[in-house]
């Protein structure tokens, strides 16, 4: 990925005198504060065809921070552009009266109180289907590594520990094995449709069978794990999926199984996880998503049946440009009066 470190000046012979002129338009412009990480601004940068003003180009300053120091800051909030993990929940909100549009740059939303945006009124935009395709790639990617234990045969090799292949702990087969996907959203069927591929037998759970979908549905994730061997985790996390993945589903799933997950960290008791995987209760595990990010429990880092990523299922060149202009579009349908071209709420 590349994240340049200074914004791209879109008007590079621009005079003085106009710059004057568009500060001053920007000023009535609807004022919009990034609320993520320094790079989340390189997706969002000063463009003169904004119809609305970005008031931290460059975020150096959380927004409870900028807020605070100057009370008329939070009255001059009309967009947030934010990404996971940045929570915009009820207390936040409160503090930002004038808020009309929030747009996420993340497939998941429970960073953000939604309930609350549809009492006061606050549209939110996500990012539609376009990291689709992006985390399901990442999700078989996971499973496949976690069956032919790819990244723990590199790691020998490059160590030299082992370079005979029959010296090496032997993998499992992905073809043929039963897959619970649990979430059969737009992710979910897409990873159905990869591993359909693969001529895994597919099934699933989610909150309600879906009329259209010819796959077995199991209505609790215990029954989906009784009669599976590998769960895949695509769905949202809520108060109803926190810890879906507890030990009981673990042990169901048996001394075989493997889970992935895609999805949010917290969908799994993560340290029921961990037990289960050191006490060999389960098989293994992809993990691209943590509890408490960003930490890792650094006890995984000893497992060799368990495949790590930092929450980079979405992070490819293609989606970054795709959201760079999709939350341009969001922003600019909002601020025209126009529908959210890719709306959650
Ligand atoms: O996890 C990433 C996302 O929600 O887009």
């Amino acid at each position: 990925l590349h994240f340049p470190t200074q914004p791209i000046m879109a008007h590079k012979n621009e005079t003085s005198q106009n710059t004057t002129v568009e500060k001053s338009q920007n000023n009535n412009l609807p004022k919009l504060f990034i609320h993520g990480p320094l790079k989340l601004s390189s997706i969002l940068q000063p463009h003169p065809s904004h119809n609305f003003h970005i008031l931290n180009p460059s975020p150096s300053l959380p927004l409870h921070q900028f807020i605070s120091t100057d009370p008329h800051h939070a009255s001059d909030i009309a967009a947030i552009f934010c990404t996971g993990l940045y929570p915009l929940n009820a207390d936040i909100l409160r503090l930002l009266p004038s808020l009309r549009v929030i747009v996420t740059s993340s497939a998941g939303t429970d960073h953000i109180d939604l309930s609350e945006c549809r009492r006061r009124g606050i549209q939110v935009a996500g990012v539609g289907d376009l990291f689709s395709d992006d985390v399901a790639d990442m999700a078989v990617a996971l499973l496949i590594d976690v069956f032919r234990k790819i990244t723990a045969a590199d790691r020998c090799l490059r160590r030299q520990l082992q370079s005979a292949s029959w010296d090496f702990p032997l993998g499992f087969k992905l073809s043929g094995k039963k897959v619970g996907i649990v979430g059969l959203g737009r992710i979910g069927l897409e990873v159905a449709q990869r591993l359909e591929a693969f001529n895994c037998i597919i099934s699933y759970n989610s909150r309600n069978k879906k009329p259209l979908v010819s796959y077995p549905f199991y209505s609790t994730v215990l029954d989906l794990a009784t009669n599976t061997s590998i769960l895949i985790l695509c769905c949202e996390l809520n108060n109803q999926t926190r810890h879906i993945i507890n030990r009981e589903v673990m042990l169901a799933l048996g001394k075989g199984g493997v889970i992935v997950n895609v999805g949010r960290g917290a969908l799994i008791d993560e340290k029921e996880l961990l037990r289960c995987l050191i006490e060999g209760e389960i098989g293994g595990a992809g993990l691209d998503v943590f509890e408490n990010e960003p930490n890792v429990p650094k006890e995984f880092f000893a497992l060799d049946n368990v495949v790590l990523s930092p929450h980079a299922a979405v992070l490819t060149s293609e989606s970054f440009s795709g959201i760079k202009q999709l939350v341009e579009q969001n922003l600019i349908a909002f601020f025209s009066n126009k529908p959210l071209i890719t709306p959650v709420i």
